[in-house]
């Protein structure tokens, strides 16, 4: 069994701390994503469970084994990077067999690895090639090729998907996925891009500052964000904010010609302040006087995204799957239904349950 396991992991950079006391059990066979804005330290977190980072203190385990001194070399993982460094004189097979070969395997055996890496991620027709002569996407598949052919425990990607345009990326994702299916092995993700880990993800990791915010299933996350930073950061186009004024148990929104909100989480006393959250596809408008005018409209096709201004100049996005002739700069009426909004301390922006 090779899961990982981290214990009070601390990362400084002299007196600088960017990873705060993370503790985080990823299971055998789990598909575990990093996500968070810029800086956040995600990549830090994945190299310090490749060793290529030192932990400052806490402990890593891999499987049963304390790896936290260990040499990278020696933790039984194979990382994939954002930029494939694939050895441009060499053919796609004498790349994915290279790290065998150096390490003194027989010829045979490297062949056999080889193959197999390449029969699972279709380089059969490539295997001759060099890597100038392969698209971005082959050229990644290839560098997750020789971390195949490694047999690693765990599987590590650092933004692998960043350096393709959107329609390989897509592919890609896709291929990713399959690949886990197909092997099983643990693989720790990643990403800034919060499609990729809700698609790809059993359990994601929400980190914010050096800090877990929250760790579940993307739909946990989803329908039950814990704080505003999560709600926020999980779901496309984000969740809508909206200032509220807690009066009588419920909830009064100036932006929205003071739309009154029932619920039965527990609010505070009459007169703090709240942050009402409700996602874009559970807004609907209407034309008439309802404090909002419908700033743009953005058509995807199938979905159209409605970006309004609300009073006190507070911004909303509507998604709209009706054929609307509504012109731009109409006076609108926004609808919900009140169970769909989630409320937040305006303070601590910790969830109001
Ligand atoms: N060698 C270093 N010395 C000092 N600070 C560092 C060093 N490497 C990273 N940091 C800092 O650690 C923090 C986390 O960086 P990290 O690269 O892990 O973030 P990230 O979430 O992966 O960001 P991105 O998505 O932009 O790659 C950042 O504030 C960064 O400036």
């Amino acid at each position: 069994m090779s899961g990982v396991t981290l214990t009070n992991a601390i990362k400084k950079y002299g007196d600088v701390q960017v990873i705060h006391d993370i503790d985080l059990q990823i299971d055998h066979g789990e598909f575990c994503v990093f996500v968070g804005p810029s800086g956040c330290g995600k990549s830090t977190l994945l190299r310090m469970i490749a060793g290529l980072e030192e932990t400052t203190s806490g402990e890593i385990r891999i499987g049963e084994r304390d790896v936290t001194r260990v040499d990278a070399s020696e933790r039984g993982v194979a990382m994939v990077f954002q930029t494939y460094a694939l050895y441009p004189h060499m053919t796609v097979e004498e790349n994915m067999g290279f790290g065998l070969k150096m390490n003194g395997h027989p010829k045979a055996a490297i062949k056999e690895k080889v193959s197999e890496a390449s029969r699972i991620l279709k380089l059969d027709d490539y295997l001759a090639r060099k890597p100038k002569a392969l698209s971005g996407g082959q050229r990644q598949r290839v560098a997750i090729g020789r971390a195949i052919v490694r047999g690693p425990e765990v599987f590590l990607f650092d933004e692998p998907l960043s350096n393709l345009d959107a329609e390989l990326r897509v592919d890609m994702r896709v291929e990713i996925a399959r690949l886990h299916k197909e092997i099983g092995a643990t693989m720790i993700y990643v990403t800034h891009d919060q499609v990729e880990a809700m698609t790809l993800a059993d359990k994601i990791v929400v980190l914010r500052a050096g800090v877990i915010e929250q760790v579940g299933s993307p739909m946990q996350l989803y329908n039950d964000p814990d704080n505003k930073f999560v709600a926020g950061f999980i779901g496309s186009p984000a969740m809508n904010f909206l200032e509220g004024t807690v009066e009588d148990r419920k909830v009064r929104v100036p932006s929205l010609a003071d739309r009154v909100v029932s619920t039965d989480v527990a609010l505070p006393e009459d007169g703090s302040k709240v942050v009402v959250g409700i996602r874009p596809q559970h807004l609907t408008i209407a034309p008439g006087n309802g404090g909002a005018t419908l700033d743009l409209r953005e058509r995807l096709g199938g979905v159209s995204y409605d970006y309004l201004i609300a009073g006190n100049g507070e911004k909303l996005i509507v998604e709209n799957r009706e054929e609307d002739t509504l012109p731009e700069g109409s006076a609108v009426i926004v609808s919900f239904d009140d169970k769909h909004c989630m409320f937040f301390d305006a303070e601590t922006e910790q969830r109001l349950r």
